[in-house]
């Protein structure tokens, strides 16, 4: 099967992997993931993490991703969001806590924890000089897939993301939202079961913004995906997401947004958001498009 045996090469196109982390999985394994039961395919676990002996940027963080929902992790500036998206991708390491995907644990089992989830992160991954295609064809190659596979692959994620007109032009012609889209694309080439993005709007306009909040909403629902989204932006959020309000290091609430804001006693998640936080939301005019 194609992906069982991954490139030595795959190794660079996976976040956190180092070579004595073992043989890549089987894609067959991540299609087990994906049609398994509604059990977390993220779980956090008392995760705390500090750059210093000062302060905390995380402080026993608990919270999970279920199969099929967009979760928003949504916290103000400095809350600890780029930090803990830093651990579940292994670009750091927990001190104390677990991280389980699907089941398996981060520290324990990395090249199986890192080969479910795809991961769109704040700063361009995509190299600018090749096409879109090439980009995709070589992250496909490099996550272990043959050329059939990847061909096959790059084809349906081009297709999915609605860019396949533009298959064959450099990245470097495209704009911002085009080339976010093609980011996302990019990132489910190897068929993850957990879609992971890191403030994926900053620097978009309006309309590009809704564009992706939009498709990764349809991702999500059509493809069973999880998705972990982080922003400080609650016109991201609709009203059928789960949330998890996070502050200085701490979570303050996790759920469906209903339950999150009538838990805080609030009238809608921007004033749930002031009353955990103290903090205002930063205003934005996405709603009122989406
Ligand atoms: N490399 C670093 N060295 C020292 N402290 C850091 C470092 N990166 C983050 N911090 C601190 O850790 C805490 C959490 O920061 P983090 O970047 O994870 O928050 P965030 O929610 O992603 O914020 P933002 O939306 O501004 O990116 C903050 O107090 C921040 O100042």
């Amino acid at each position: 099967m194609e992906g069982r045996h991954a490139a030595n090469s795959g190794e660079a196109a996976m976040p956190g992997l180092t070579s004595a982390d073992g043989p890549a999985p089987a894609l067959e394994d991540r299609r087990v993931c994906k049609a398994s039961s509604s059990a977390p395919v993220l779980a956090i676990e008392n995760v705390s993490f500090a750059y210093s002996r000062e302060r905390l940027a995380l402080d026993r963080a608990s919270f999970t991703v279920p199969p099929g929902r967009f979760t928003a992790l949504l916290g103000p500036n400095g809350a600890g969001k780029t930090t803990l998206m830093s651990l579940v991708t292994r670009l750091f390491t927990a001190r104390s806590g677990r991280i389980l995907v699907s089941g398996r644990d981060l520290s324990k089992d990395p090249r199986a924890a890192l080969a479910a989830m795809g991961v769109v992160f704040q700063r361009p991954t995509v190299d600018p000089d090749l096409t879109v295609e090439q980009n995709l064809f070589y992250a496909a190659r490099l996550y272990g897939l043959r050329p059939a596979a990847a061909r096959a692959r790059v084809s349906w994620a081009l297709s999915r993301l609605n860019v396949t007109d533009r298959s064959r032009s450099p990245v470097r012609s495209l704009s911002g939202g085009l080339r976010r889209r093609v980011e996302l694309a990019r990132a489910l080439v190897h068929d993850p079961v957990l879609l992971i993005l890191d403030e994926p709007t900053v620097g978009l306009d309006i309309d590009s913004r809704r564009d992706i909040v939009l498709h990764v909403h349809d991702l999500c629902a059509r493809e069973n995906l999880a998705v972990l989204w982080t922003t400080h932006l609650i016109d991201e959020i609709l009203p059928m997401d789960r949330v998890v309000v996070i502050d200085r290091g701490n979570v303050k609430a996790e759920g469906d947004v209903e339950t999150v804001v009538a838990n805080a006693g609030a009238a809608d998640l921007a004033d749930a958001y002031r009353r955990l936080t103290g903090k205002s939301e930063p205003t934005s005019l996405l709603r009122a498009k989406v």
